[in-house]
């Protein structure tokens, strides 16, 4: 579905992004797992048109969209969910959901909102219960679950979720990657990037590792499950996420 290619991203001085490839497949989960700093958010950042490389490609259902402006390819289907879990915090649950929905979407009639709103509504009880509570008095893992269903309105051919783990209890990263797997078994596709690697081998099909800005291995999730296993990837200080 999308394709990466020999991408470099310098800060100044410092090189992000040193020549990454890597491919995200139709229907399925694939992740970049890496290091604090490894590049995983500036990745992210390039595949959602927020960075500029100094060079490379980005390929989407075939053609090159790496000109595009951020808010094409949000149109066509790719949605971002950032790092730090980025609410209208003052504004209630239910405002949340509504105006991602229309700023995904702005021209979505009243009662497609309003079905799937339901829906998110249905799936998870606790947000009915706080609709009209501040988001930001949600607790972590109900804001990022709310990120999450926001983000999903717009019905996304491609949703790319950067740490959705981060600071959250190891219960409630259950929660969320438990519904990841079923946004999974549903068909969508994910591009996951995390620090906890054992965490996102338990739903990816397929996985990159990212070492100070260039991929060093890639393949199937038991390919990468067993490198862990054997300590082969230890010397990039992953989290091994086995909580
Ligand atoms: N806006 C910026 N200006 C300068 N350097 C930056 C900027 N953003 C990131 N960097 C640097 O680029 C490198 C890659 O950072 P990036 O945030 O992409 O890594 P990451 O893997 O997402 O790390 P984290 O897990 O901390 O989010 C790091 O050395 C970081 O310090």
């Amino acid at each position: 579905m999308l394709s990466v290619r020999n991408v470099h991203v310098n800060y100044g001085p410092i090189k992000a992004l040193k020549g990454v490839s890597l491919d995200i497949r139709s229907n399925g989960i694939t992740a970049i797992i890496g290091a604090n700093g490894s590049g995983k958010t500036t990745l992210l950042h390039f595949i959602s048109g927020l960075v500029t490389p100094e060079e490379g490609d980005l390929l989407y259902e075939g053609i090159s969209i790496a000109a595009w402006p951020t808010e094409a390819r949000v149109k066509h289907g790719i949605a971002h969910v950032m790092e730090g879990r980025r609410l209208f915090k003052d504004q209630t649950v239910y405002d949340n959901l509504l105006l991602a929905a229309h700023f995904r979407t702005p021209r979505l009639e009243k009662k497609t909102i309003t079905n799937k709103m339901e829906q998110v509504f249905q799936r998870f009880p606790i947000l009915e219960s706080k609709k009209h509570q501040p988001a930001g008095t949600l607790s972590g893992g109900q804001q990022q679950l709310l990120i999450i269903s926001a983000a999903l309105l717009s019905a996304p051919k491609l949703l790319l979720l950067d740490e959705p783990s981060l600071g959250l209890a190891p219960v409630i990263i259950d929660e969320v990657y438990s519904f990841l797997q079923e946004l999974k078994q549903a068909g969508m596709t994910i591009f996951i990037s995390e620090q906890m690697a054992a965490l996102a081998l338990r739903i990816a099909d397929y996985g990159y590792v990212l070492d100070r800005g260039a991929i060093v291995k890639s393949g199937d999730s038991a390919y990468l499950k067993a490198l862990l296993a054997s300590d082969d990837l230890s010397s990039i200080y992953l989290g091994k996420g086995n909580h």
